[in-house]
């Protein structure tokens, strides 16, 4: 029986360039026979019934007794399982499936499917946790056959744009953003001092801190991630009174807690109508108290968007305060259907409070009872890859679609040089293929790429990077490149504007200087250093007398210190003392430790300049043309095509992707590690290999391979 679209859609919320839209969809997604009619049975409903109030979604379109049509994708045939979930009415679907079992897909036809019948795009939220998740669900929006301007109407965002947008709209504009974790540091160094001198502390013996408070900034700061994801403080008796017992209770210490309030203070002093700052993760959080705290109107709420459908991707790393969001906004959008998806294996952000359990017992208890629907098999790779992948995570269950297939390979290197070496020669053998295929290399830390990066583009390939900066551009890299500069008195290799910004940049946060000018004495820290920068990088003439005048005429006594006695080492112009001498002089770890915050972040600054350093020395040509190479290498890099089809990335900036072939380096033991626990960073592997749709290549240290290459059962004991 064939079928067509509704011929005519709801024009009230609909806009001029919407209604193009539609017409476009409409055209394209009559349906044909083979498309299977799902009826309310499928959600538990009889045919012709009136809707139950669990599949009340009114605002996609009436039921009627007629069987209704499916929108029909272009470039595959869904399965029964994805069918039933692109029909359902259900009014709270849950979706919980392994990796690359078509969660993000089935969303996507979702979508579609209440775009048939008749929802605005403006009427759909789609909501993930991070901004790879945003793109790959915009992907399979584009897959499934929605037209471009159509996907580009549905609002799919991370849950912090989200609350930053609901913020703005209540608060009428928007607070300082804080990027990096450096920028906060002040604040927190200022609500420890809040804390220990507030009049009236009950418990100043739990206050006193041994040697610097700095070295505190780090815990600190992701305790505050815990508690703002969990919303701990917020779900306490406002009578209660906090007690070192207390803290006790809820698993941290009351110095962290004291600290937290003297900080949240601080970021919300000021300004009646807004915080000072926000910095990633305070929006949801924001929002979320606000709404714990009745703060936002019930009547004409910015979150009654009148929205047909809410559809959450990647529901596991989801913590409490996404959750306040979430179900404030269906509380607020009654006439909405609801489906999310996840998988319990792929939580990789515990830290900010993220929860398998807000798909379990949280929903049930605190939204509904959930219908769950089920994807069973992976249709990204083969049985070979999801029987490891299911190895690895606790011997789950994992079936892979009859149509794929994936080849593993093992690449055994004795070295980490070899490994650099083979691996660039695999991705410049991938270049030669016809097929524009794109091979992504998997980095547990950025510090492995500069071996690899440095082969590269010995090599000549063309490469990105995503989820850090190439190791040319790295601040610690910047740092060296420029005290070498200095110290021979020639900026010439500092053409790029960008790059001289960049290079400012990098000296003032190592050298932990803040900008000292009469004349940008009125702004606040971080604008003034952006305006002195920028004007200091407009000419490279500006780069000597900066370095002159703010770094070092600022820099603290021991960061002073650490610099002068570098560039000593440089002004030898020997090959053999700067190997030697350098990393002593330098002192990285003590000069990153001064200024950065998490541990993670210091051992990537020692790593990389060791690394620097190791690949200088083994160039063995003298240090002035190991110095002018860096320099090749970047003009060689900005050279670089626009899209290349060898990238290296951080797991994290790939996960929710997927890559024909994905080449995992550095699986040896004491390397696939990092600041997080054992169970996160086998979730890390598990994501990285799941990313693979045709070959997988995992290279090793055949003499101490990583134990997860052996629960996996790629090696065996
Ligand atoms: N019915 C189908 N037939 C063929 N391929 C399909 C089908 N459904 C989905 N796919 C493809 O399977 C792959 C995995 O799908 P998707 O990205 O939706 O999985 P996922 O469960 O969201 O994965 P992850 O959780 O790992 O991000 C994609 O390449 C998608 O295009």
């Amino acid at each position: 029986m064939a079928r067509s679209a509704p011929s005519s859609w709801p024009s009230s919320a609909c806009t001029p360039s919407s209604r193009t839209c539609r017409r476009t969809m409409s055209a394209r997604s009559v349906t044909s026979t083979e498309s299977r009619p799902v009826s309310a049975s499928d959600t538990g409903a009889a045919p012709g019934a009136e809707p139950p109030a669990h599949l009340a979604n009114p605002a996609e379109a009436p039921i009627t007794e007629q069987p209704e049509a499916l929108f029909v994708p272009e470039h595959f045939a869904p399965t029964e399982e994805q069918q039933r979930i692109q029909a359902t009415r259900a009014r709270h679907v849950l979706i919980e499936a392994n990796a690359g079992a078509a969660k993000t897909t089935s969303l996507a036809l979702r979508i579609a499917q209440a775009l048939m019948r008749g929802a605005d795009p403006a009427m759909i939220l789609a909501l993930t946790y991070t901004a790879p998740a945003v793109l790959a669900l915009r992907a399979q929006l584009r897959w499934v056959g929605l037209p471009a301007e159509l996907v580009d109407a549905i609002r799919v965002q991370s849950f912090e744009a989200f609350s930053l947008e609901v913020l703005e709209c209540i608060e009428g504009g928007r607070p300082l953003s804080l990027q990096r974790l450096e920028q906060v540091k002040p604040y927190l160094l200022r609500a420890v001092e809040r804390a220990q001198t507030l009049p009236g502390e009950r418990h100043p013996e739990e206050l006193s801190v041994d040697g610097s408070p700095a070295a505190l900034a780090e815990g600190l700061l992701q305790t505050f991630a815990v508690l703002k994801g969990r919303m701990l403080i917020e779900q306490l008796d406002e009578d209660e009174a906090m007690s070192p017992a207390l803290a006790e209770d809820l698993g941290f210490d009351y110095l962290s807690l004291r600290v937290r309030s003297a900080y949240e203070f601080i970021r919300r002093g000021g300004h009646p109508d807004r915080p000072e700052f926000r910095c990633e993760g305070d929006a949801c959080y924001d929002l979320a108290r606000a709404l714990l705290r009745d703060e936002i109107p019930r009547e004409g709420s910015p979150l009654a968007q009148g929205l047909a459908l809410i559809v959450v991707d990647e529901m596991h790393d989801t913590n409490r305060a996404m959750f306040t969001v979430l179900k404030a906004v269906l509380e607020a959008n009654r006439r909405a259907a609801f489906v999310g998806v996840g998988d319990r294996d792929q939580v990789i952000h515990s830290q900010a409070g993220a929860e398998a359990a807000f798909m379990h017992q949280s929903f049930e208890q605190e939204i509904g009872r959930p219908v769950r629907l089920p994807l069973t098999a992976s249709h990204r790779f083969g049985p070979e890859l999801a029987l490891m992948a299911g190895r690895l995570a606790h011997n789950k269950a994992y079936a892979a679609a009859a149509h794929c297939a994936t080849e593993i390979e093992l690449l055994p290197c004795e070295s980490a040089r070899v490994m650099a070496q083979q691996v660039a020669r695999l991705a410049q053998a991938h270049l030669r293929q016809a097929e524009r295929h794109e091979l992504r290399i998997l980095l547990r830390r950025p510090a492995q790429s500069i071996l690899l990066e440095r082969e590269l583009l010995k090599l000549g390939v063309d490469y990105r990077v995503d989820g850090f900066e190439s190791f040319l551009r790295r601040p610690e890299v910047l740092l060296v490149r420029a005290l070498h500069a200095f110290a021979r008195d020639d900026f010439s290799s500092f053409a790029s504007r960008p790059l001289r910004e960049q290079t400012l940049a990098a000296l003032m946060l190592f050298a932990g200087a803040l900008i000292e000018s009469p004349e940008l004495r009125h702004l606040d820290a971080v604008t003034a250093q952006r305006r002195a920068i920028a004007d200091a990088a407009s000419h490279i003439d500006g780069m000597r007398p900066f370095i002159e005048g703010q770094v070092l005429r600022n820099a603290s006594p021991r960061a002073l210190a650490r610099l002068r006695a570098a560039l000593a080492v440089l002004k030898a112009e020997d090959l053999q003392v700067f190997g030697e001498g350098f990393v002593r002089a330098l002192d990285p770890s003590g000069l990153a430790a001064s200024v950065l915050v998490r541990k993670e972040d210091i051992q990537q600054v020692r790593d990389n300049i060791a690394q620097l350093v190791q690949m200088i020395v083994a160039e063995g040509e003298g240090l002035e043309q190991a110095f002018r190479l860096l320099h090749l290498l970047e003009a060689g890099q900005a050279r670089m095509r626009a899209d290349p089809r060898v990238s290296l990335s951080s797991i994290e900036a790939a996960k929710g992707l997927e890559f024909d072939h994905v080449l995992i380096p550095h699986l040896s033991r004491g390397e696939f590690v990092g600041e997080v626990s054992a169970a996160e960073n086998r979730n890390l592997l598990y994501v990285a290999m799941t990313r693979a749709r045709q070959r997988l290549s995992l290279a090793y240290n055949p003499a101490s391979p990583s134990r997860f290459l052996i629960e996996a059962g790629v090696l065996s004991a």
